[in-house]
């Protein structure tokens, strides 16, 4: 994919449903009784992973451009697969499908893609094994694939070392499993769709500051969700509105839930001109239109319990911190070493490549903004992430900009370059 110097991104724009709220959709559906409807489902790769994943475990899920059905049967209704289950690249669907997978009467098998059998499962396999899960790592390296013996589960007091919603979502989902009740405590508060989710679907689950509970008992009932605009992908275009000199773009139907928002906050702290619009609530979730234009930047810091509310976004933020004048420190995200790629490592060399002064650290990276950033190649490593925040980044600077293993977009958001490029008026 070749992109060159963008002229003014113009107009407005709808992005693809939540991925976190799709993936969700479809494994509680599949564990509730009765037909779960979704709409404005994600239908990027990592979605279609987890719908592939409880069709083998006998869940029929319709899948239309209008809407998904899925037709639950219940706590207890999942069968043994046939076959391996296959997560492909997606880190929530293998760390969320195990917490599930650890309370049923069979065996698993799963495994994805060469990314995801790098990526740490320890963090899920301790806590699930406290609660008497049988789950372990085939090659015994802390990562999948993991082999699952589905067992009688105990409820745990669990204090989770890293703020991540797929762990604490894992011991969760295994709490409607156990014979008691299950606390997960946070060091910061990651994303709460599961929380919130899971009481839509009936559970009894309550948050308190960073402990969430779950009682189990409840049977899960079906229900019509309208999944939001992912905030994970509005960020391109956020950045794209901001950094192309002259544009102006409304981003509509934004799920602007707090735990995910943290964008929003680094964009006010840099200086863009952002107008949040139309602030509403759609399936219990906060959702809004985002307005942007083209503005002069200026370094920020980022850090503390902002990370977990903006983990996704920070490649994104990290080539906005590039067209901005003065520095912006990014610090506490350790995380990022453990996504689909480094994401400390690709960024740091992406940014480099363009010609940005920039100096990785142990937990984030320094940004030294305000040169002109000059078109390169730029290797995705296949993360859709580093793809998107480069596409957006190539606009704004001099040259031409390729970027290797383009269509690994497709994992988020499988029509992302028509939409951006779409927008130059
Ligand atoms: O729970 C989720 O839907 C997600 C949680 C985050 O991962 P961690 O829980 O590993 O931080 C995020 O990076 C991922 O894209 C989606
Ligand atoms: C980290 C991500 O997803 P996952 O962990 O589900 O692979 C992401 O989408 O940026």
């Amino acid at each position: 994919m070749e992109l060159t110097a963008s002229k003014a991104l113009r107009g407005e724009v709808t992005v693809p449903g939540d991925k976190s709220i799709s993936h969700r959709s479809v494994m509680f559906g599949a564990i509730a009784q009765g037909t779960t409807e979704v709409t404005n489902f994600l239908q990027g790769a990592d979605c279609l992973s987890t719908i592939s994943c409880f069709q083998k475990l006998g869940i029929e899920i319709e899948n239309t451009p209008e809407r998904i059905l899925v037709h639950g049967k219940g706590l207890h209704g999942l069968s043994a697969p046939s076959e391996v289950l296959d997560a492909g690249n997606s880190g929530t669907t293998t760390r969320l499908i195990s917490g599930i997978l650890s309370g049923q009467t069979f065996e698993t098998t799963l495994t994805g893609d060469a990314s995801i059998q790098k990526r740490p499962m320890k963090r899920i396999m301790e806590p699930l094994s406290l609660m008497g899960a049988k789950i372990e790592s085939v090659r015994k390296n802390g990562c999948a694939p993991l082999h699952i013996t589905g067992s009688s589960l105990h409820g745990i007091t669990y204090s989770t070392p890293v703020a991540s919603a797929q762990v604490k979502s894992s011991i969760l989902l295994a709490g409607l499993y156990a014979d008691g009740q299950t606390s997960v405590t946070e060091p910061a508060l990651s994303r709460n769709h599961t929380e919130l989710m899971l009481s839509g679907f009936g559970a009894d689950i309550c948050s308190d500051g960073l402990t969430a509970t779950i009682t189990p008992g409840n049977e899960l009932y079906a229900q019509q969700i309208f999944v939001p605009g992912d905030i994970s992908s509005a960020a391109y275009f956020l950045a794209a509105g901001l950094l192309v000199p002259g544009s102006e773009l409304l981003i509509r139907n934004v799920g602007i839930n707090p735990t995910r928002a943290g964008i929003l906050t680094v964009i006010r702290a840099m200086g863009g001109n952002l107008t949040v619009l139309n602030e509403r609530a759609c399936a219990g979730e906060p959702v809004a239109d985002l307005l942007v234009s083209a503005s002069s930047l200026h370094g920020t810091t980022v850090e503390g319990n902002l990370i977990p509310a903006l983990i996704d976004e920070i490649p994104m933020i990290a080539v906005m911190a590039a067209f901005a004048n003065g520095q912006t420190v990014i610090r506490d995200a350790a995380e990022l070493k453990v996504k689909e790629s480094d994401r400390i490592a690709t960024v740091t060399a992406g940014l480099r490549a363009m010609g940005c002064d920039i100096t990785p650290t142990d937990d984030g990276m320094i940004i030294r903004g305000g040169k002109t950033l000059h078109g390169a190649e730029i290797d995705s490593y296949l993360d859709h992430r580093i793809a998107m925040s480069f596409a957006v980044a190539a606009l704004a600077a001099d040259g031409v900009t390729s970027i290797k293993d383009a269509d690994c977009v497709k994992i988020s958001y499988p029509n992302f370059y028509d939409d951006l490029l779409g927008l130059a008026k």
